[in-house]
């Protein structure tokens, strides 16, 4: 698809900022029984909007996924370079640290559609903190163009995952959408 159908999103959302990547909200992080994880990768703001309302549903601890160098600000530097990443399959250092991931059962996963994929510091992560064996929930925000190859490239990094019926939202909708959230996290017994 062509820039110009995401311009609008990104002129609606809040400035991108760096934020500590640290895990946190561990008081209330079990849910049947299951300790949970939300991480979530964000750049304007419309995925973290998504990710904060599912912690507050589903508790459990919450950590944003950060490019160890951010992408600029300027949204045709970050389209330019989220592009050539994606063309070179590059793996982009993350700053996100997370103390015993092990000990979680359950991932949710988020990220905006970006060139129709994952934002490349995802397989970063998701290279770094194996998913093998864990349930995970993916959800994603986009432009326009819907889930595309949000999901289909995330089971290819991760096969020995088990993935849950995922949530798709547009990014105008993202921070409007407790209800579709709490309908989702219904159908998924949480
Ligand atoms: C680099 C870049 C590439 C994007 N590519 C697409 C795309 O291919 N399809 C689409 O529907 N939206 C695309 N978008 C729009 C975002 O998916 C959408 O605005 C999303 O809600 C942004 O989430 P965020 O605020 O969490 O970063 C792109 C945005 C950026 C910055």
């Amino acid at each position: 698809m062509g820039c110009g159908s995401f311009n609008a999103a990104k002129a609606d959302a809040p400035a991108p900022k760096v934020k500590q990547s640290t895990s946190e909200g561990a008081s209330q992080n079990m849910n049947n029984g299951k300790k949970i994880l939300v991480a979530y990768f964000s750049w304007s703001g419309n995925t973290k909007a998504v990710a904060e309302e599912i912690h507050k549903q589903v508790g459990g601890d919450i950590v944003e996924i950060v490019p160890a160098t951010p992408y600029s600000e300027t949204y045709s530097v970050t389209v330019a370079k989220a592009k050539a990443e994606q063309a070179a399959n590059a793996r982009p250092a993350i700053s996100t640290k997370i103390d015993d991931f092990d000990k979680y059962d359950v991932v949710f996963l988020g990220y905006p559609n970006w060139w129709g994929s994952f934002p490349i510091p995802v397989a970063t992560f998701v290279e770094t903190y194996k998913l093998d064996g864990k349930t995970v929930a993916p959800f994603f925000t986009h432009g326009s163009g819907g889930e595309q190859r949000c999901l289909s490239d995330l089971q290819k990094l991760t096969p020995n995952a088990k993935f849950t019926q995922d949530l798709v939202l547009s990014g105008s909708s993202s921070k409007n959408a407790q209800g579709q959230i709490k309908s989702w996290l219904d159908s998924l017994q949480f």
